[in-house]
């Protein structure tokens, strides 16, 4: 039998209200030892004086008055009996509450303990679950959306319908392998396996070359401003930071570390970094700086390449074209200083990608802005398909398509291999949805929880 947990439900510090949250077999016994009066109804809110249970005399001094709730398992979040307090928010209400919860036999929760409950009470797949938590970090409109779509169902549906197929396919194969002589089992089987298992590969390969959608949304698409000194690209990150988030100066190399701004842009996290301006560098505190930049560029989803158009361009130019990308930006800056047409010294540039600005005039910074929120909208928003959103259902679904992949060179071959194999994809997809006990992946995935949830 599992223990008794509660934890506090809403955050901590004052607030209005404060939730706590109680699961296991003792629920109502300490629901009952709490307060005064009877149970309430089940799912039904009722007023009730709240007191230790330890306390001297029933009408001992309460703890506070407030909305009890009643949860009967298993039609429970957790499954488990479960009870609530909503009780005034304050710090010492909260701690007494939690004392009188201790008394009365229940113990604190560990993180994700709640959720991990639900999950093994089958009330979510894995994916379900970790779609929840990030519901609860979710800080942006597109991170709300992904998050509330998994947590729905979008993934473990997806994953779900892939482990049927397999398990068709397999059945298939099975058969060749168990009944190799026999009339009744047509030569062509492998063969009728052959397709539905490409389409399955197809679909796999789909899933993961998404650019990392998924894991983009939740933690965050990072574009990186690259430029000789002086370019002006600190200038252009305060501009669009809207703040002097980096130190301006006229001395060339001034940038050392790389300077992040985390912002929201067409409702997804955005972290823009703002990097040392490359050259040969004059000491080795510049030379980290520029090992820095290059790094973050190479990392980075979208490179803004920053150009001095006040300066010869075709030189810049030739520095920033190899660290740049199909789809990346330049940045003509200081049109201020040359109103010419500087982009001549840009061979092979992509003009629909190259914006005029100039960060003191702040000049064209909304056309770079719109450019910036459009790739951000094109590269992250919503698809048919539900993105993958960690890099654990990466992994598990790259060992399958791995799997699949050996299964098919062997399907006329030996396929009794095969079948081995794709026994292998089924264990990775059901490793994805929670379906085979992976102690420490559970582990891990509710650990990152927070306590309460
Ligand atoms: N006239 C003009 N000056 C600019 C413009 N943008 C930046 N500057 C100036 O150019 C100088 C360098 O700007 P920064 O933003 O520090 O350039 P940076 O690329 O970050 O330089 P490092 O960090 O040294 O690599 C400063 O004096 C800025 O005021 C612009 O659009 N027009
Ligand atoms: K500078
Ligand atoms: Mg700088």
């Amino acid at each position: 039998m599992s223990d008794t947990i509660f934890a506090l439900a809403s955050a901590p510090g004052r607030a209005g209200v404060a939730v706590l949250r109680v699961s296991g077999p003792q629920a109502g016994a300490v629901l009952d030892g709490l307060i005064s009066g009877t149970r309430p109804a089940p799912r039904a809110a009722a007023l009730r004086d709240l007191r230790a249970p330890d306390a001297p005399t029933p009408d001992a001094t309460i703890i506070d008055r407030g909305l009890v709730l009643w949860f009967p398992g298993p039609a429970s979040f957790t499954g488990e009996d479960c009870a609530e307090f909503h009780v005034h928010g304050g710090p010492a209400v909260v701690s007494a509450m939690s004392e009188a919860l201790l008394a009365a036999g229940a113990r604190p929760a560990e993180p994700g303990e709640f959720t991990r409950r639900a999950f093994e009470n089958d009330k979510m797949d894995l994916t379900e679950a970790e779609g929840l938590a990030d519901l609860v970090d979710a800080e942006t409109e597109g991170q709300r959306a992904q998050a509330l779509s998994q947590m729905t169902g979008a993934l473990k549906s997806l994953y779900e319908d892939w482990r049927e197929q397999l398990i068709t396919i397999l059945a298939a194969i099975e058969g060749e392998i168990d009944f190799p002589d026999e009339d009744d089992v047509p030569d062509a089987l492998s063969h009728t396996g052959a397709a539905p298992l490409g389409a399955l590969i197809e679909a796999l390969r789909d899933h993961l070359a998404d650019e990392r959608r998924g894991e983009r949304v939740r933690e965050g698409f990072t574009i990186a401003l690259i430029g000789e000194p002086n370019a002006g690209k600190s200038s252009i990150l305060n501009a669009l930071a809207r703040r002097e988030a980096a130190i301006v100066t006229d001395i060339p190399g001034t940038t050392r570390d790389v300077v992040e701004v985390r912002q929201v842009r067409s409702g997804f996290p955005v972290i823009l970094a703002d990097t040392a301006g490359l050259r040969e560098a004059a000491d080795a505190v510049e030379a980290e700086g520029v090992r820095r930049a290059l790094a973050r560029a190479e990392d980075a989803d979208l490179r803004i390449a920053v150009i001095d158009v006040s300066r010869e361009t075709a030189e810049q130019w030739r520095a920033l074209q190899p660290r740049l990308r199909a789809g990346d930006l330049i940045a003509l800056n200081k049109a201020d200083l040359e109103p010419g047409d500087a982009s001549a010294g840009l061979s092979d540039a992509d003009a629909a990608r190259m914006v005029r600005v100039s960060a003191k005039t702040s000049a064209g910074l909304d056309a770079l802005e719109g450019l910036i929120d459009e790739i951000v909208f094109e590269r992250l928003g919503s698809r048919e398909t539900p993105a993958l959103s960690r890099a654990r259902h990466r992994r598990a679904v790259g060992e399958a398509l791995e799997a699949l992949e050996r299964a098919r060179a062997q399907l006329g071959v030996h396929p009794e291999l095969a079948g081995a194999d794709l026994h292998l994809a089924v264990r990775a997809l059901e490793s994805l949805t929670g379906r085979v006990d992976v102690e420490d992946v559970l582990d891990r995935v509710f650990s990152q929880f927070c306590i309460g949830k």
